[in-house]
C-alpha cells in the first residue's frame, strides 16, 4: 500500500523537515505516524495525499508513484484514491451535512451517491442530521460527519490528521475505532498522524512510523 524510501521534503531547501530512510505498509494494514509537534506529521500526510511533492526519494501509494505525476494528475488521483480527515475538519458552513459528505464527488467530477452518504451518516449516528448545517452540530457530530466524508468515495487510503486532539479517553477510543471500522468496510488502509499515545493503545496492531523531534526544536 505504501512504499517510502529515502524520502526527503523541506519547505525551504536548506532545511529538510522530513528525511525517511524506509517505511513500507502492506495493503489493508493501518499505520500511525507518531512524533512531537513540528516533527512533520502533517507534512507527511500531505505528501501521501499528493498535495505536496517530495524533493527526492520513492513515494508510492496504492500502486501509484506520486513523484512521476503532474500536479493536475495528482489532484485527479487524490479524488479517486484518498479520503482525507483534516485536523480542522473543514466542513463547509453553507452546506448541510449530506452535501458536505457529497463534496468529494463534486470536487472530483464523480457521480454523487446520496444513498450511500445517507447510509454512512446513519451508521455514524447522524441519520437525523442530514439536513442540519455544521453550526448546529456538536463537535463530536461534526467529526463523525467528516469521517463519513473521508470514506464516502471508497478510497484506497484514509489519512486522518490528529483526529483525537481535545477528546477525552472514551471519545478518543470511539473515534479511532470508528475510523478503523469505516476503513475496513471501505476496504481501505488507514494512516493516522498523532502525538497522542492513546491512539496507539486504541490501534495496537498498527505499524508505527516515529518521526524524530525537529532539529533545533526545544
Ligand atoms: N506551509 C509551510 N511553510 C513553511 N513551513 C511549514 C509549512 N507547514 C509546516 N511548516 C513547518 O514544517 C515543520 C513541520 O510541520 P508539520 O505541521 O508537518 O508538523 P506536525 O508534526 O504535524 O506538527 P503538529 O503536531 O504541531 O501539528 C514545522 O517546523 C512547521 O513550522
Amino acid at each position: 500500500m505504501l512504499h517510502l524510501d529515502s524520502l526527503t521534503y523541506g519547505y525551504d531547501s536548506a532545511r529538510p523537515v522530513l528525511d525517511i530512510a524506509a517505511f513500507h505498509l502492506p495493503i489493508g494494514q493501518h499505520a500511525l505516524l507518531l512524533g512531537p509537534s513540528g516533527s512533520g506529521k502533517s507534512t507527511l500526510l500531505h505528501l501521501l495525499a499528493g498535495i505536496l511533492a517530495p524533493q527526492a526519494g520513492r513515494l508510492e501509494v496504492a500502486g501509484t508513484s506520486l513523484p512521476s505525476l503532474t500536479p493536475r494528475q495528482r489532484d485527479s488521483w487524490r479524488g479517486r484514491a484518498i479520503g482525507l480527515l483534516p485536523q480542522q475538519l473543514a466542513l463547509v458552513p453553507s452546506l448541510n451535512v449530506l452535501d458536505n459528505v457529497l463534496l468529494p464527488a463534486y470536487a472530483s467530477d464523480q457521480r454523487p451517491d446520496p444513498a450511500r452518504a445517507a447510509s454512512l451518516l446513519g451508521q455514524l449516528g447522524l441519520a437525523d442530521k442530514l439536513d442540519a448545517y455544521p453550526y448546529a452540530l456538536s463537535g463530536g457530530q461534526r467529526q463523525r460527519a467528516a469521517i463519513a466524508r473521508a470514506v464516502v468515495m471508497r478510497p484506497q487510503l484514509i489519512l486522518a490528521d490528529e483526529p483525537t486532539a481535545n477528546l477525552d479517553d472514551d471519545a478518543c477510543a470511539t473515534v479511532v475505532h470508528l475510523l478503523a471500522r469505516q476503513a475496513a468496510q471501505a476496504g481501505a488502509s488507514l494512516v493516522i498522524a498523532s502525538h497522542d499515545a492513546r491512539v496507539l493503545a486504541a490501534l495496537p496492531n498498527a505499524a508505527v512510523l516515529r518521526l524524530p523531534r525537529a532539529r533545533g526544536a526545544a
